[in-house]
């Protein structure tokens, strides 16, 4: 008796990286033996990350340099690229352990694709058996989805019908799409008016999928990687292939140096195990029930959740974030909600909030969350004008005269933002801790992404795409919706307002410790105005920085922008003026968000 030929379901594998509440895998579970292998892949997009360094020596690529449109940075730097290596291979590794695999791909969607269809195809009368399915997560960036239908072309193309092409919708938000009292296009273009039509939140939020208990083996011929390309057998490999043409560049000058002291944050490790582990932390630790208190924090590692960076390659979903608050919010084993979490910790601690039943920082948390489903359905009603300098509100009001690179003062003053060297102490925080660590604060990046658009007047897109070259937790829907707010051609419905960043220094950081944390040359430096507004220093401490050249002579003698701040006095300071609140952007800068 002959063996049955392989039957095989091809899954395409995106920003979807996780066994739990995976609706794809969890589909496994009702195919009712149409397919005895399954083949997992991952692709390695050449537009979005840099695939140079997978080719074999002395070959070319045949793709353009993975850059930005407007200002030609890399499309992912290091910090993410190491991250996103890292989370593909946590699901190797636990797909492994179910006797199955993660195959790694470089090349577009639809050319691996039909390259994989093609080689098993021919290798059929082998007993390589036939593809019969191919399955992938709806994502709705405007790349996405013109990669998903390139799948579906190169899937149609072996024949009408032949081959089973299901589109999955994607699941890693908080509210599911069919749970929604509208259709995306008619999403509020107010944030608050959206979230009331989702509450009682806490109660609206479907169960996450339990992780599959099996899977069908991988195929017994895999197909190869085209040329020029191969794939590392290693993790360590696979960084230092993402890795090798990022070295060096996008940041004109110096290189930029971690402060003595600072140090890139541990905490970003890749993949699921790690991702479930930092929400047992948050809700072991009671960082979670305080998060409310804590969350306009600039220094430490406790003060946000850090979930972001996992939720954007779908290490885990907002759903499973959700039911594991609910857990512990109840006095129940919240480590039940989270399968796969690595180690077996025993009981879970009753720490602060513990069966309190919702508090406020757990609400928080799911308000946040809610943040993220809607800049993604933003993403899903505006399409394109996502990524336009005229935004989402898209009238000819919105060209704010925003300068271009063209112009070399421009230019140059863009790479002192880019460095952290304006002068303006919590900018220049904020932007080093980015460049040195792929992250900073949410409350930091308001200030520097209003600071970009709105004082030095620079097309923000160049703002949006820098942070997209260096975040960790980039996020397409997240970053550009965000970026659109603060500069206000987006869903801000006070789209004027203008952050002071030195009133938000002394507001968020009254005694300057993030600021010199990240700003060396500022370390010795008396008291907080200084800090704040290097122009400000007085004659010694001003001597004493500019001796120190570079980018600290610079920010003292020629800040970027000088902004004016009365209100320091009031506050302990040593300011000049009246009191208060910045002239411009008091109030606003408290809002919902
Ligand atoms: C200019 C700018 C660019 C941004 N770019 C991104 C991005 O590329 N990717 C990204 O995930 N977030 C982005 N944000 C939103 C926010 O700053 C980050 O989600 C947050 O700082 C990540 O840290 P955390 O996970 O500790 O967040 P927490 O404060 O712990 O919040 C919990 C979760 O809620 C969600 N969340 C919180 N605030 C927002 C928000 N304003 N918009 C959308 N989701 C939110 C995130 O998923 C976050 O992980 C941006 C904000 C600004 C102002």
């Amino acid at each position: 008796m002959t063996a049955e030929a392989p039957r095989i379901l091809l899954l395409v594998l995106r920003r979807d990286l996780r066994l739990a509440d995976n609706p794809l895998l969890h589909a496994l579970r009702n195919t009712n033996n149409k397919h005895t292998h399954v083949l997992p892949v991952y692709i390695f997009n050449p537009q979005q990350i840099e695939v140079s360094g997978f080719l074999k020596l002395d070959a070319k690529s045949p793709y353009p340099e993975a850059r930005s449109r407007v200002g030609g940075f890399w499309r992912c730097g290091p910090h993410r690229a190491r991250f996103v290596a890292e989370c593909v291979w946590d699901l190797k590794e636990s797909l492994g352990k179910m006797g199955s695999d993660l195959i790694v791909r470089v090349g577009l969607g639809r050319e691996v694709v039909a390259a994989m269809l093609q080689q098993i195809g021919a290798r059929d009368a082998d007993g390589a058996g036939k593809v019969v399915g191919v399955w992938m997560t709806r994502d709705h960036g405007t790349e996405e989805m013109s990669e998903e239908r390139g799948v579906r072309r190169s899937v149609e193309a072996v024949g009408e019908g032949a081959i089973e092409f299901r589109v999955f919708e994607n699941e890693s938000y908080l509210i599911h799409r069919d749970d929604l009292t509208m259709e995306p296009k008619e999403v509020p273009d107010v944030f608050t008016h959206f979230r009331k039509t989702v509450e009682p939140l806490r109660g609206n939020i479907r169960e996450p999928y339990p992780p599959p208990t099996s899977i069908a083996p991988i195929p017994p011929h895999i197909p190869a990687q085209k040329a020029p390309f191969e794939i590392p057998d290693s993790l360590g490999g696979l960084i230092a292939a993402l890795l090798k043409p990022l070295t060096g560049v996008d940041l004109p000058g110096p290189p930029l140096t971690l402060p003595p002291g600072a140090k890139t944050t541990p905490l970003f490790k890749g993949g699921e195990t790690a991702g479930l582990e930092r929400i047992d932390y948050m809700l072991s630790s009671g960082a979670m029930t305080t998060y409310k208190d804590t969350r306009n924090g600039l220094l430490g590692e406790d003060f946000s959740c850090r979930f972001a960076a996992w939720l954007a390659q779908g290490c885990f979903s907002a759903k499973t974030v959700h039911k594991a608050i609910y857990e512990f919010e109840e006095g129940r084993d919240w480590r039940s909600a989270l399968p796969g979490l690595s180690s077996n910790k025993g009981s879970t601690p009753h720490s602060a909030g513990f069966g309190k039943g919702e508090n406020n920082g757990t609400a928080a948390v799911r308000f946040e969350l809610l943040w993220r489903d809607y800049f993604y359905l933003c993403m899903l009603k505006f399409g394109a004008a996502t990524f336009a300098r005229s935004g989402y509100r898209d009238s000819s009001d919105n060209d704010h005269g925003w300068k271009t690179l063209a112009d070399p003062r421009t230019s140059a003053a863009f790479v002192r933002w880019q460095r952290g060297s304006t002068g303006v102490g919590l900018v220049d925080a904020s932007m080093r801790e980015l460049y040195l660590t792929g992250w900073t604060s949410n409350r930091a990046r308001q200030n520097v992404a209003s600071f970009l658009a709105k004082r030095m007047c620079l097309d923000w897109r160049l703002g949006a795409e820098w942070y997209e070259c260096l975040l960790v937790d980039y996020d397409a829907a997240s970053n550009w919706g965000n970026w659109q707010y603060v500069a206000g051609v987006g869903n801000d419905p006070r789209g004027e307002r203008i952050f002071n960043q030195v009133k938000q220094a002394y507001d968020y950081d009254p005694q300057g410790k993030y600021i010199r944390h990240w700003v060396e040359e500022l370390r010795g430096v008396e008291g907080a105005e200084g800090v704040f507004q290097c122009w400000k220093l007085g004659m010694g401490e001003r001597e004493a920085v500019v001796n120190m050249g570079g980018d600290a002579r610079i920010a003292v003698e020629d800040p970027v922008v000088k902004i004016e701040y009365g209100g320091s006095r009031s506050r302990g300071g040593r300011g000049r003026g009246g009191r208060g609140r910045g002239r411009r952007g008091g109030r606003g800068e408290r809002s919902e968000r």
